[in-house]
Order: structure tokens, then C-alpha cells, then sequence
């Protein structure tokens, strides 16, 4: 690293203010206030919103020092300025941190391009994927190609509500030869109560936090349909060789030990268990599959997003133009049973007629 980059203090913008984007702020802002490495100063990137009282949202978070909408009732810290307008955020900042549910990246993105400096350095906290004419595309290439920036991830067993009451967590970062920056990126996010590991494994990283939500909500069903633990334990070990499969499938360069690290299994046990996927899927399957997973997002999540669904029809477009629909029986089931094709019932019965011999090995 040069002398000039040691000594400067970096800048850091959180672009997105949601469930995860408000506690990532919480978190980089107080570090920021103990690393001399880091101005003291923390932007978020606020999608503006009206509160029904007419005030706005980002004046609300200014005034009272806490995301009202996406974590009632946590200070982020004095030092975190909210600020809807988007160039204005990033404008000074050679740190951002990518944190917007996947489906609205490529627009912020868009709008970013050309407007950034010449140096940032990027992280992804988002899980999800888009699908291309061209092929698959992950969120951080997606965002290294239109800002011309290198991009690590940022992924784990990290449900925000609970980093947000300082319950100790891990999480993994994933990066691509720049260990030094890597470190940075673990530097700022590092507390007590969140251990975060470095891994040269930008795709596999990713791939673990983006694929999970899939799985998640297969145990959302398995908990709709009252199947117990052990059905659900099997949908997770189904879940996790599908993930793995898929991974390698795509990129042969993905490594086993990183679906042993925290983005691997403990996010996939995290989000099996508690996470929003998971949460309504399982009214999905109560329902009967009768009211849309729309519907019931917006009902239950109050407008937070989920991204299970999304990625679950990005990962069977993939399946589809490859021609691995019966390679992958539960992602295959996910989606189908998610656009009403199938009942939520089909998820165990997809597992038994396809799994056992069916999955690709390691490459
Ligand atoms: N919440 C968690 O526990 C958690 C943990 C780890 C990772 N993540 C990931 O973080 C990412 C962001 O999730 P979150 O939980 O912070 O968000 P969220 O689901 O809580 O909130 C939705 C966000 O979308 C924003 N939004 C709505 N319309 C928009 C638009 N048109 N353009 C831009 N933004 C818009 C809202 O302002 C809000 O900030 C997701 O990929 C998620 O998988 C979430
Ligand atoms: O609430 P979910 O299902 O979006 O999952 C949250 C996080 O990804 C858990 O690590």
C-alpha cells in the first residue's frame, strides 16, 4: 500500500437505508469514531420517503438519530447523516457500501455512474443475482461494470434485528486479489460483537448469501405445512448441495471450505430458521398458496423487501436455458411452487423423486 493511502482518512457512504443499511451504518459509524483511518462523518443514501405524520424520512432520521420505518427504536449514532439525494451522498466518498435490495441496484448504479470519484472502493451487502442475455451476473459485477469499481461482498448469518441488539454474529467478506483493501472493508465492520473473516472467494461468498434465500424459503413451506425439524433439516442439507453444485456449476473457481465459513452454512441456518424469507413463506403455504408471495410481503414485511422469490426465478431461468431443471430439484420446486404451478406441499415430494443420485458432484 502507497504511504499517501495509509495516511489518508477514508470516506464511507452506506447507499441504502433499509433493515440491514440502517444497522451496516450503525455499525461503520462507530467505528469510524475509534479508527483514525475513517472520517468521523458516516452518509446514508436515504430512498426518501413521507411518513404519514408528512415529515420526511430522511429529515426524521436527521432529527431523531434512528431509522423510524426500518429499525424502530435503535440510535444509529450521532455521526450518521441520512441524505436523499444520491449523487450529493457519495459525492466526496472513496468507501461505498452497496446495500439496496438487489432489484433496485442496477437503477442506483445508473444513476451513480460517472458521478463517483476516481478511487472508491466498493462492498456488496446485497444477496441476489441477475440473469442476463449474456449469462448470469452477480450483483458485485454488476456494480464493478457500471462504476468501473473493484467491488468485495459482504455476507453471513447476520439478521439485522439482532447485530442491531449487539448479539455476537460473524461474518465473511469476499474478495478478489486485494487483500489490503479486504482488510479495510473487515476494519471498518469488525465489533466486539461481529467477527468478520476474509476470503479470497469474491463469487463464492456472494453465491452462499444470494442462493440461501432460496432454501429459506423451502423451510418456510416445510414450517407452513407443520413437517418438523427433521423434514426441515433435510431441506437445509438438500439446500446447501444444490448451493454448492450450482456454485461450481457456474464458477469452477468456488472453493468447498467457503460453504463452511459464515456466508455458507451458518447463514443458511440463520436464515432457515429466523430470516423474512423463511417467515413468509410459511404463511405462503398456510394460505394454501392462495394469497402471492406480493401480497403477503407487503402485508407481513412493512416494506421491507424479501429476495428469495426474485432470485428463486433468476436461478431456474438459469437452470432452464442450461438445461439442469433435474439437476437442481429443490430450486426447481422453489420457483415453481412460488408462481402457483405446483402446491407448497410439492417441495418434499420434489426432493424424493429427484435427490438422491441426481446432483452434480464436485468438480
Ligand atoms: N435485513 C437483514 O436482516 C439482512 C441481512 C443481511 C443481508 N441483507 C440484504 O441486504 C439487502 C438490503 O436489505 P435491507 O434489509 O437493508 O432492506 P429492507 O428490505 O429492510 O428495506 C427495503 C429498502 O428498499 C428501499 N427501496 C424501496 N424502493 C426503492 C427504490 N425504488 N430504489 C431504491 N431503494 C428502494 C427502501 O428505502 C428500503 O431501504 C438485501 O439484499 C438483503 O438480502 C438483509
Ligand atoms: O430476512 P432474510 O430472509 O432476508 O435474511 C436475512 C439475512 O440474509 C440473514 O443473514
Amino acid at each position: 500500500m502507497a504511504n499517501d493511502d495509509l495516511l489518508r482518512k477514508h470516506k464511507v457512504t452506506v447507499v441504502g437505508c433499509g433493515n440491514w443499511g440502517s444497522v451496516a451504518a450503525k455499525l461503520i459509524a462507530s467505528n469510524a469514531l475509534k479508527l483514525t483511518a475513517f472520517h468521523d462523518e458516516v452518509k446514508m443514501w436515504v430512498h426518501e420517503e413521507t411518513l404519514p405524520s408528512g415529515e420526511r424520512l430522511s429529515d426524521v432520521i436527521n432529527q431523531t438519530n434512528e431509522n423510524v420505518i426500518y429499525l424502530p427504536g435503535v440510535k444509529l449514532g450521532n455521526n450518521v447523516v441520512a441524505d436523499p439525494d444520491l449523487e450529493h451522498a457519495v459525492k466526496d466518498s472513496d468507501m461505498l457500501v452497496f446495500v439496496s435490495p438487489h432489484q433496485f441496484v442496477e437503477d442506483v448504479c445508473m444513476r451513480l455512474a460517472g458521478k463517483i470519484r476516481k478511487d472508491v472502493e466498493a462492498i456488496s451487502l446485497i444477496k441476489g443475482m441477475e440473469v442476463r442475455v449474456e449469462g448470469p451476473c452477480l450483483i458485485s459485477y454488476l456494480i464493478s461494470r457500471l462504476l468501473a469499481v473493484n467491488c468485495c461482498v459482504l455476507m453471513g448469518a447476520n439478521i439485522a434485528n439482532e447485530i442491531a441488539m449487539e448479539k455476537f454474529s460473524e461474518a465473511t467478506i469476499g474478495y478478489k486479489e486485494n487483500k489490503e483493501v479486504a482488510e479495510r472493508w473487515a476494519q471498518l465492520f469488525s465489533t466486539p460483537y461481529l467477527s468478520v473473516s476474509t476470503v479470497e472467494d469474491v463469487e463464492g461468498v456472494e453465491l452462499c448469501g444470494t442462493l440461501k434465500n432460496v432454501v429459506a424459503i423451502a423451510a418456510g413451506l416445510v414450517d407452513g405445512l407443520e413437517m418438523g425439524n427433521n423434514t426441515k433439516a433435510a431441506i437445509m442439507r438438500i439446500g446447501l448441495k444444490e448451493m454448492r453444485a450450482f456454485s461450481k456449476q457456474l464458477f469452477p473457481s468456488v472453493m468447498d471450505q467457503t460453504f463452511l465459513e459464515s456466508c455458507g452454512v451458518a447463514d443458511l441456518i440463520t436464515t432457515c430458521l429466523g430470516g423474512r424469507n423463511r417467515k413468509v413463506a410459511e404463511a405462503f403455504a398456510r394460505n394454501g398458496g392462495k394469497k402471492s408471495f406480493d401480497e403477503l410481503e407487503e402485508e407481513i414485511l412493512e416494506g421491507q423487501k424479501l429476495q428469495g422469490v426474485l432470485t428463486a426465478k433468476e436461478v431456474y431461468e438459469l437452470l432452464r436455458i442450461n438445461g439442469w431443471l433435474d439437476l437442481f430439484p429443490l430450486f426447481r420446486a422453489v420457483h415453481e411452487i412460488c408462481i402457483g404451478h405446483i402446491p407448497p406441499s410439492a417441495i418434499v415430494q420434489y426432493g424424493e423423486i429427484h435427490l438422491p443420485s441426481s446432483i452434480p458432484s464436485s468438480p
